[in-house]
């Protein structure tokens, strides 16, 4: 059993605060946090890169600098060609200053970078420009190395956070590294994990620095990431009553595929019966490619009325437009009061026409960006620049379980509990896989989870499906790929 902390997520003042503690309750000096940080991290570098004997060392102003001294010492002591490039001149009295003397001392050169100046040759860069220290966009010349070193072609260890990058938020207000490997320190900030942060994090490491489980066990995270899972083997008498009946609602016309998509996924994530109240034009199609579903014309509102009354979960959105058809569908749906997921233009409508939803019905949003900032009155700008923001003020607002996609999407449930997802790939960001997962968590409702329970179990086998199929390659990656690593996944076929 890993530690609890793994996959505790924490942001800054948090982990500012276990600093804190560890330094003024256990009595260890910020120095030695500092030396153990450099040791954690130089053996990382030798673990994924065990030739390498050749570094440059790239040091900001503060304790982040101070780490990347440190480590410049420690690789010389061990035999390394190491070049140390400061962005400042050594100043002030703290354990950076201090950090960056003994490695002076200890005969590592620091050479002043100036912009314009040639990067030293490396086999590899360590950045210690910024940690969780940055403020701003990196100015003149911390920008112009920073593009400098990504330009090198030569692997990057990022120390703590990739500098540039917001270590609460995952945003990059201006340049950022983008590394092969991230050695964050002492807690797992939240910003590692989700919107620019994987691009430029690249593999990402925690490193406890030998300080006691207690330090986490007194420490409230703010965030947690998810763990795989999958549902519970079927009982041996399992009967399609006993799993549910989603009925999907959509597909206006031309968009016949978002609905089939969606009805697909919830067949195979373990529905009991799904069926599908869209266009009468769509039917003959639906009909031959998936005759597991039944597809049902519905014309207007007194269609649904039958539908409605044998349905146990329902999925609004999928290619529904936001036309008259799409709208009366929409409300008459949203009235029903049946455990709801809302897609695609049911997302767009609602934030149209806004309401709050009862507590105690399971509701699930999955906006996208965009959706999420028509949704908030806001552009998707200010989403991008603080998703854990925008994701919790969704779920409050609405009264429902929210699923910020994206890189390292996020549920957020009223009340501000947190889940980040860690899987997916940019091959997904293609038409069709909003529409799987929506069919994918509807099932999981369908089979009684709660509304968190299939939205987090939902998105995690939906982005861990996605992973499997980009094996075959991230490009030409499409929505149906998904379906049969679904099936395994469900099913326990891999790990
Ligand atoms: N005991 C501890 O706290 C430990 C910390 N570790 C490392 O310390 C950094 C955090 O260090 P800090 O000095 O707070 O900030 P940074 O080094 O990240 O930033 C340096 C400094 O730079 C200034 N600054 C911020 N943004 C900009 C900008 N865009 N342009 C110019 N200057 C900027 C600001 O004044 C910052 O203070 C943490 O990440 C760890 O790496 C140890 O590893 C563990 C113990
Ligand atoms: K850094």
């Amino acid at each position: 059993m890993t530690a609890p902390h793994r996959h505790a997520l924490y942001t800054v003042a948090q982990v500012r605060a276990l600093d804190r503690a560890a330094i003024d309750g256990l009595g260890i000096p910020g120095y030695e946090l500092m030396r153990r940080a450099a040791a954690a991290a130089f053996a990382a570098l030798r673990r994924h890169w065990p030739q390498v004997r050749r570094i440059a060392v790239h040091c900001g102003p503060g304790n982040n600098g101070g780490d990347g001294f440190l480590l410049a010492l420690q690789a010389h002591e061990a035999g390394f060609e190491v070049r140390v490039l400061a962005l400042a001149d050594a100043s002030g009295e703290g354990d950076a200053a201090r950090a960056r003397a003994a490695c002076e001392r200890g005969g590592v050169a620091v050479r002043r970078w100036r912009e314009g100046e040639p990067l030293p040759e490396a086999e590899l860069h360590v950045d210690a420009l910024y940690g969780t220290g940055l403020s701003r966009p990196p100015g003149a010349p911390a920008s112009a190395l920073i593009e400098a070193i990504n330009a090198s072609g030569v692997p990057i260890l990022a120390l703590d956070v990739p500098s540039g990058l917001d270590a609460d938020t995952g945003h990059c207000p201006g340049v950022a590294v983008r590394a092969d490997l991230t050695v964050s320190f002492i807690g797992a900030k939240r910003g590692l994990h989700t919107g620019q942060a994987p691009a430029c994090t690249g593999r990402v490491e925690l490193a406890t620095l030998g300080l006691p489980e207690t330090l986490w066990q007194a420490a409230v995270p703010d965030a947690h990431l998810l763990q795989p899972a999958t549902l519970p083997p079927r009982p041996r008498d399992a009967h399609k009553g006993r799993s549910g009946h989603v009925l999907v609602i959509g597909g206006d016309h031309g968009t016949a595929g978002a609905i089939r998509l969606c009805g697909e996924a919830a067949l195979r994530a373990g529905a009991g019966l799904v069926s599908v109240a869209t266009r009468a034009g769509h039917l003959p199609a639906l009909n031959a490619a998936r005759p597991e579903l039944m597809a049902h014309a519905a014309d207007g509102p007194q269609a649904l009325e039958p539908l409605l009354a044998r349905a146990t979960v329902l999925a609004v959105g999928p290619g529904l437009g936001q036309g008259a058809w799409g709208h009366a569908l929409w409300l008459t749906a949203l009235d029903a009061s049946l455990p709801l997921v809302l897609d695609a233009d049911g997302l767009n409508l609602l934030a149209r026409e806004p309401r709050r939803f009862q507590h105690d019905r399971p509701v699930v949003l999955t906006p996208h960006p965009g959706e999420a900032a028509r949704l908030l009155g806001c552009d998707t700008a200010t989403v991008g620049r603080d998703r854990f923001a925008a994701a919790r003020s969704l779920a409050d607002h609405f009264g429902a379980v929210v699923v910020l996609k994206g890189a390292g999407s996020l549920i957020a449930a009223p009340g501000g509990r947190l889940d980040v997802c860690p899987w997916g790939n940019p091959g997904m960001a293609s038409g069709g896989m909003g529409d799987l997962l929506t069919g994918i968590i509807a099932a999981l409702l369908a089979q009684g989870c709660s509304a968190w329970q299939a939205a987090g179990l939902g998105v995690g086998l939906h982005a861990r499906a996605g992973d499997r199929a980009a094996r075959e390659g991230e490009r030409g990656l499409l929505a149906g790929d998904l379906l049969a690593p679904l099936r395994r996944l469900l099913n326990g076929l891999d790990a």
